[in-house]
């Protein structure tokens, strides 16, 4: 089935109705709506605070939602990280989580771990099936690195690699489960400019591989450049959808994030 998704006609991967996250008396993600096509890069904007991430933890499974669904290619994603990432959804986070005293490759390793079947047993005799899947698991994850430039960097400790290197690594780590779609948290955070548009490229690269990705990112000028399609939380609330150009010029986000223009109390 194809559903139209924004302006383009996108089969969805993707498909998320009336999520609702409550924390106590907090409700930090409110009845959001949201679908992402087949090989589109879509923008998750709005202030601190308004619930872009807890939103990614509904989608992958670390919150179970107090209500709403969440639906990837046709399969209702369960509360469970590891089956999410089976299913084929994969994430990076905000902070960057890699393990810093092992190789660059170990860490990309680490994130085949979903895919590989090789039992307790056969682990412990480094039977030949071990083996085959380990050469299998190292050749990825090399190429993998090669993919997001980092090639020359693979036997390094992860924890010696510059700033924009470890983030790097960490979509390079996501992208080791196989995903079909990538959800970025803040991918961009501290990055110097070139860092940035080092990331745009990478972004375009993994969805020219076959990949949906959606980016929450508070850097306006990538968001804007990168995505497809945009969606502005507030509050908990998604307050607009559409493409960058409607979305960049839409009073109300322009007021979600600077506030009510100066002067126009008085116009009122
Ligand atoms: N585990 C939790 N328990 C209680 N409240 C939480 C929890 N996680 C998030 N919140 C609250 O939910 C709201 C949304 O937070 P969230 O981190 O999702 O926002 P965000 O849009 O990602 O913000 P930022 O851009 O600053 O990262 C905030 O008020 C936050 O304090």
């Amino acid at each position: 089935m194809t559903a139209t998704v924004g302006d383009t006609p996108h089969k969805p991967v993707l498909r998320v109705s009336g999520v609702t996250m409550r924390f106590g008396g907090l409700t930090a993600v409110d009845g959001v709506d949201f679908t992402v096509g087949e090989q589109e890069i879509v923008g998750l904007i709005g202030p601190n605070g308004a619930g872009k991430t807890t939103f990614f933890n509904c989608l992958t499974g670390m919150y179970v939602p107090t209500a709403g669904q969440v639906i990837y290619r046709g399969t209702p994603l369960s509360g469970r990280p590891d089956l999410v990432t089976k299913a084929g959804v994969a994430r990076t986070f905000q902070n960057i989580r890699l393990f810093p005293n092992m190789t660059v490759v170990e860490n990309v390793k680490v994130g085949r771990h979903c895919r590989t079947t090789v039992g307790a047993l056969s682990a412990l005799v480094r039977g030949p099936k071990y083996r085959r899947e380990e050469r299998e698991t190292e050749a990825q994850a090399r190429e993998l690195l090669d993919f997001v430039g980092l090639a020359d960097a693979a036997d390094d400790l992860a924890r010696n690699l510059p700033y924009g290197d470890q983030r790097r690594l960490e979509i390079a780590r996501a992208l080791a489960s196989d995903p079909g779609l990538l959800l970025l948290d803040e991918p961009t955070a501290g990055m110097n400019p070139l860092e940035t548009a080092q990331t745009k490229d990478l972004v375009f690269k993994i969805r020219d591989r076959g990949l949906a990705v959606v980016v929450i990112e508070h850097d306006m000028r990538f968001i804007f450049t990168l995505c497809d399609r945009v969606a502005v939380l507030v509050q908990g609330r998604k307050l607009i959808e559409g493409s960058p150009a409607q979305v960049q010029h839409d009073e109300r986000v322009i007021a979600a994030y600077i506030g009510t223009p100066a002067g126009s109390e008085q116009q009122a």
